[in-house]
């Protein structure tokens, strides 16, 4: 089969943080196969991004549109130099999708204080990290797309997620402030809110109570798979400049909030 890339993202650089598995996986691949775009694959497992690269290149998306970058997005250090990496590679950034996140199923009664910590520090701090430092390199270049992968709960909270939901509620007022922070220099912020979608997000939480209390996605019904949010993405990121998709709120049809 002949997967030559697609065009709607040709000549675009793109950074996608948590692009090792899951959702980040999907979207790295729908956007340097069906985009045509350079993909800049960033999250803490090297070795996944990697591999993920050669199954790129397999797949038809050539050797130079390609770059795995191990970064940590709580560690404004490590954006900071994934930054740097990028800009001596292509010389631009002109879309980044913060992807990476965690969400742990939790009892606020349960006071799992580690799993909160790690919530803020990874959904919040990392998209604000990330976002911090492509901004002004957008601002000069007057372009850009911020594509942000938030959630349902961040529209609506969600009993067992109070701590994850909160970091999601706090990236839609962060992206509204932002959007009119820079809409004069031509740059665009997009939430993609999905619902439950098939990956390993939820089976990383240890409190059981809370998991087998509250976790939609073992409900019997049929969830999202993550190429359904990166078709989405790419969606968004192809439309002409004078049209800005905001939000996108895609769920399961058997599960709308
Ligand atoms: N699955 C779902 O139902 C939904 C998910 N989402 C959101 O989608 C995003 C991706 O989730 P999903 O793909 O399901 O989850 P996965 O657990 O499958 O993937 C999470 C990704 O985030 C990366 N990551 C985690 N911590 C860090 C960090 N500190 N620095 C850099 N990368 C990190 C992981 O990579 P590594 O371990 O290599 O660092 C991995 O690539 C999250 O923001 C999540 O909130 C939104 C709605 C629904
Ligand atoms: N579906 C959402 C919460 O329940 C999410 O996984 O972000």
């Amino acid at each position: 089969m002949n997967l030559a890339p697609g065009t709607a993202l040709l000549d675009k650089v793109a950074i996608i943080t948590g692009a090792s598995e899951g959702i980040g996986e999907a979207i790295a691949r729908t956007l340097a196969i069906d985009g045509g775009a350079c993909v800049i694959l960033a999250s803490r497992q090297i070795s996944k991004l990697t591999d993920l690269a050669t199954r790129l290149i397999a797949a038809g998306c050539p050797e130079d549109n390609v770059l795995p970058v191990q970064c940590d997005v709580s560690k404004l250090e490590d954006a900071r130099a994934l930054f740097e990496k990028v800009i001596n590679r292509y010389g631009r950034v002109d879309v980044l999708v913060n992807c990476a996140g965690c969400m742990y199923y939790t009892l606020m009664k349960n006071g799992q204080t580690e799993e909160w910590a790690r919530q803020i520090d990874v959904n919040c701090h990392g998209v604000t990290n990330m976002t911090g430092v492509v901004l002004n390199h957008m601002i000069e270049h007057r372009r850009g797309h911020i594509l942000n992968i938030t959630s349902d709960a961040g529209k609506r909270g969600f009993a067992g997620l109070a701590v994850y939901s909160g970091s999601k509620f706090f990236i839609e007022g962060f992206t509204q402030a932002l959007r009119q922070e820079v809409v004069e220099y031509g740059i665009r912020v997009t939430n993609v809110q999905p619902g439950d979608v098939a990956t390993k997000l939820a089976s990383r939480s240890t409190d059981a109570e809370a998991r087998t209390k509250y976790d939609g996605s073992e409900a019997g019904h049929r969830i999202l798979d993550p190429e359904d949010v990166g078709r989405t993405v790419l969606f968004a990121l192809s439309q002409p400049l004078h049209v800005a998709l905001n939000e996108i709120l895609i769920e399961p049809q058997a599960a709308p909030i």
